[in-house]
């Protein structure tokens, strides 16, 4: 499903280069769920905004579902983004005027999908997220758990056989955040769906298939404890 070889990713600055990524081969089969984890500033952002498309690798070769990402234009990345990945994030991102059921339905409306067929494919995936009865109420009416499941439902929408998440449960309560990964992990195994996410949370970590751990750019073995390897 992805695959890396000798991946390098290079941030040029006025000061010099920096090299957030050195030349990491990595492996990720179809329905896995994996966490990234490794201190601040070892590279996991970078590395899911590579899988994701959203931005180039400075060497080496990226395939998701059989699509070499650093060969595609801009605009060939963007609709790979657009059908292939649904995005998740820490701070769950949703319209604050918008309802839930609104917020779902955004990217189903761009694509211009038959109205009836939007409210039938949000329907299902409120029902999916566990939110029966909050189709109308806006995100601030939510609790922040509720926020992210409206958010993966969202990523949900246009059926990506990728999701990426980065710190899904950083603002969420222990009760929450086990909530957010149990969907995660159901939706990897019965909906094959390829689930990446960083985290810093040993437990989140837990819920997932396989770490992948990284450190100072590179992957490396080893068990993470607290703030250093061990
Ligand atoms: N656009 C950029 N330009 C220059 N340097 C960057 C850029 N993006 C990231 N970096 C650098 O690359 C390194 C890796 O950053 P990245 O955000 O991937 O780390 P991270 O592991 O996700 O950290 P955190 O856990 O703090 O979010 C950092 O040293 C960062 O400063």
């Amino acid at each position: 499903m992805i695959k890396l070889e000798k991946v390098s990713k290079v941030f040029t600055l006025e000061s010099g280069s920096f090299t957030a990524l050195k030349q990491n081969d990595i492996h990720i089969k179809k329905g896995e769920f994996i966490a990234i984890m490794g201190p601040s500033g070892s590279g996991k952002s970078t590395l899911l905004q590579l899988i994701g498309g959203l931005d180039l690798p400075t060497s080496g070769t990226i395939t998701v579902d059989g699509v070499r990402l650093d060969q595609l234009n801009e605009k060939d990345r963007t609709l790979f983004r657009r059908t292939k990945v649904g995005f998740v994030f820490q701070n769950y991102q949703l319209l604050p005027m918008m309802t839930v059921a609104e917020n779902i339905a955004l990217s189903l409306a761009a694509n211009k999908t038959p109205k009836a067929e939007i409210d039938s494919i949000v329907n299902r995936l409120i029902r999916e997220v566990n939110l029966e009865g909050k189709a109308s109420n806006f995100p601030s009416q939510l609790s922040g758990g509720q926020q992210q499941r409206v958010a993966i439902a969202r990523a949900l929408a246009m059926k990506p056989g990728l999701i990426l998440a980065d710190e899904p449960t950083g603002n969420l309560d222990r009760k929450n955040g086990q909530d957010v990964l149990q969907l995660l992990s159901r939706l990897s195994k019965e909906e094959r769906i390829t689930v990446v996410m960083v985290t810093h949370d040993r437990h989140a970590a837990k819920t997932a298939d396989r770490v992948i751990m990284l450190r100072d750019g590179e992957v490396v073995q080893g068990e993470w404890e607290g703030a250093e390897f061990h």
